[in-house]
């Protein structure tokens, strides 16, 4: 028999059960259910990944939806625990969704909704944080500060990469891999080669005009290039950063061979998912090449490292934060709760799941559509979503 967990519940007298299995930012989230007419249950306990077990029991035997998050695993078993209790609408509070069984929630009539968009320029800022503190070794001279080594200014000290001029490598140039191609250009000027399954005709066109640009100003115009192969990237590039999907073609993408195609000196950096990287041979090659520096927000056996990884002075590593700005977060929160309770009104799937700004300003009524549905179209639901309408 699972434990009772702890939940503060807000309209109790709300006519659609929907559970958060976190706390969430801010409060118009809440707000939002809660006018749609649902009882929210907010589970407080004090665990910080809750098990399938623990889901379960909080869904129990009567429950409209659930907003999840992505260190949970969502599979056949809480789907159909989910249907069982008489619901049919499911978001994960993240963009990413490889947490999910989709085709489990799609054989149990559940729609899976993801918050895409509300954290592409925080989670790319963060990629080119970790860039940056890499290429100038911002953590090592932090450390060494503190830790009252300095004696003054000498030449050698802390020499780390120049950005500018250099050729920064994107492999997944989605939304988030082309705002962080747009930063590393925009910000240090520097050349893009990119691999993506698709051709990002818009981020080409982007980097054409600012080198029209640069060259009006008479500056060194920048350039692009889209490769054929992801070891091209790796071989081109001083800086990578890496953006796709964590599915069967990226899990590993980058292993012990691949990293030895990379330049000695050169950056990688991750805040897509952990198992895109053979993390195990990342801290082999970072040991035999102390000159590579990574900059990680993600790791494969989140949320541990591989042993050795927090020893290295050439990686700096941060807890998952990438899309942790106030405005991201409660956007989040915004898009997961509108991705269920539309649901459970019926309304329909928004046309434009890379627009998803009309549901983030605080100011107006969100249109009356799910923002994103992943699996909208295998149930077959409808599209469409009318601006200015009160939910
Ligand atoms: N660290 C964080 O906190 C954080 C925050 C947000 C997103 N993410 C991760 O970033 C991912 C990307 O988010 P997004 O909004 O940019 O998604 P997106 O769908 O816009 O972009 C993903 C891109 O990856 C490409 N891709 C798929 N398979 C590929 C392959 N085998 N090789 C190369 N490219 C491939 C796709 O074509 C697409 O362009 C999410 O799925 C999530 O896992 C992490
Ligand atoms: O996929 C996502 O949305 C992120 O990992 C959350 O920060």
């Amino acid at each position: 028999m699972a434990k009772q967990l702890r939940v503060q519940v807000w309209n109790p007298a709300g006519k659609h059960r929907v559970v958060s299995t976190k706390p969430m930012p801010g409060t118009r989230w809440i707000g939002l259910l809660t006018a749609a007419g649902c009882r929210v249950e907010v589970c407080t306990e004090n665990k910080t990944i809750l098990s399938v077990e623990d889901i379960r029991s909080l869904i129990g035997t009567q429950c409209d939806g659930v907003i999840g998050q992505l260190t949970e695993d969502w599979g056949e078993e809480l789907f159909a625990a989910l249907r069982k209790a008489g619901g049919h609408a499911f978001s994960n509070m993240a963009v990413g969704y490889n947490n999910v069984d989709v085709d489990a929630a799609t054989r149990n009539g559940i729609s899976v909704g993801n918050t895409p968009g509300v954290l592409t320029e925080t989670t790319a800022e963060l990629a080119a944080a970790l860039t940056l503190a890499a290429a100038r070794r911002v953590v090592e001279a932090d450390d060494f500060m503190r830790a009252g080594k300095y004696e003054g200014w000498i030449p050698t000290l802390f020499v780390g990469n120049l950005l500018k001029g250099q050729t920064v490598g994107v492999v997944g140039a989605g939304r988030i891999g082309a705002a962080y191609a747009r930063m590393m250009i925009e910000g240090f000027k520097m050349n893009l080669i990119y691999y993506d399954l698709y051709q990002s005709t818009r981020l080409e066109n982007y980097v054409t005009a600012y080198g029209e640009f640069l060259k009006s100003r008479r500056e060194v115009p920048v350039t692009w290039k889209r490769a054929t192969t992801v070891e091209e990237v790796l071989g081109e590039a001083d800086v990578v950063s890496l953006h796709p999907v964590l599915d069967k073609t990226t899990y590993h993408l980058i292993n012990k061979e691949r990293l030895a195609l990379m330049k000695k000196e050169a950056i990688l950096v991750n805040a897509s998912r952990g198992p895109v990287i053979d993390e195990a041979a990342l801290v082999e090659h970072l040991k035999e090449n102390p000159m590579f520096r990574v900059g990680l927000d993600v790791f494969e056996d989140e949320p541990h490292m591989k042993p050795g990884l927090e020893k290295l002075p050439n990686a700096v590593v941060v807890p998952h934060i990438a899309s942790a700005s106030k405005w991201t977060r409660e956007g989040m929160a915004t898009l997961a709760a509108l991705n269920v309770a539309a649901k459970i009104k019926g309304y329909p799937v928004w046309h434009d799941s890379n627009n998803v700004e009309p549901f983030l300003d605080e100011n107006s009524t969100p249109p009356l559509a799910c923002p994103s549905i992943v699996n909208s179209k295998a149930l077959g639901l409808r599209i469409g979503g009318k601006p200015e309408s009160k939910l």
